[in-house]
């Protein structure tokens, strides 16, 4: 049994997995980590190994502290990863990032693919037929588009995340809302059809914190899969015992 945890700039997120088997999900943030990972390994007594994906600012010592207990691995570009690297900066593609591109390769073989990652960032990742990460893009997410307006601004107050009744504001937080969760479905509408203007055929996954809100409202039908990376983190791992 296996204990995968991602670390991303916002939030981590975990789950436990029996095989290719999801058993249970969790999400929690940096201050409760050690209370959450000792609870889960209290849960599920037969965890053998817990395994992190992080681009976040968390030390290594507080899952370092459960190695009496279990085998800890930190997912890192030495790894073994089921597609050739195309990227021009290998070392610095976020491990995040080599994840969901491993579980697109892993488990939609032989096709192109894009991973859209909407969390703090939206990242964007494309792996060919060829089974090539050529790359893809690095964009803000909600949060960050929201406080951005609100910081660099003398007027614009801090909202949070809310559906526009339409592309035309009427007020100044409608016009907010607006910029923000239009602007970003379009922003996203818009790499997907470049993206299949560009291929064939391409199969499109989008998972983050804010992938089912963003499924809702785009045109195109795509696949949401909020555990994405969580599941691309388990069979990374796997892939990874057998390669190494
Ligand atoms: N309970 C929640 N707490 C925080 N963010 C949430 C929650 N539910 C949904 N979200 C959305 O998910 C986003 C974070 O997504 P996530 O994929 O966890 O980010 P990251 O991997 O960068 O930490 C937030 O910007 C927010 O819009
Ligand atoms: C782009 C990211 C900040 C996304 O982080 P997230 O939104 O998942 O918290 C992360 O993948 C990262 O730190 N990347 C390094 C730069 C790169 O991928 O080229
Ligand atoms: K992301």
């Amino acid at each position: 049994m296996i204990l995968t945890v991602d670390v991303g700039n916002t939030r981590i997120k975990a789950a436990v997995f029996e095989g290719d088997t999801h058993l249970e999900s969790f999400v929690f943030d940096k201050i409760e980590l050690e209370k959450k990972i000792k609870k889960i390994l209290e849960k599920f007594e037969t965890i053998t190994y817990l395994v992190i994906s992080s681009v976040g600012d968390v030390e290594k010592q507080s899952f370092l502290a459960f190695e009496n207990q279990v085998k800890v691995h930190f997912v890192s570009h030495e790894d073994a990863f089921p597609f050739v690297n195309n990227y021009g900066t290998p070392k610095t593609l976020g491990i995040d990032r080599m994840v969901l591109a491993a579980g697109a390769t892993l488990l939609y073989p032989n096709q192109n693919r894009l991973v859209i990652d909407a969390g703090t960032c939206i990242t964007y990742d494309f792996i060919d037929e060829n089974n090539v990460y050529q790359g893809g893009a690095i964009a803000p997410g909600f949060r960050l588009r929201y406080e951005s307006l609100h910081q660099f601004t003398a007027k614009l107050p801090l909202l949070t995340l809310q559906s526009p009744e339409s592309y035309v504001g009427k007020s100044t937080s409608e016009s907010i809302h607006s910029g923000v969760v239009n602007g970003l479905v379009y922003e996203i509408e818009g790499f997907i059809d470049e993206y299949k203007a560009g291929c064939s055929k391409i199969i499109i996954i989008l998972t983050g914190g804010d992938a089912d809100f963003l499924a809702k409202r785009l045109k195109n039908t795509i696949f949401a899969n909020s555990n994405f990376l969580l599941e691309s983190l388990n069979q990374t791992f796997q892939y990874k015992i057998k390669n190494d």
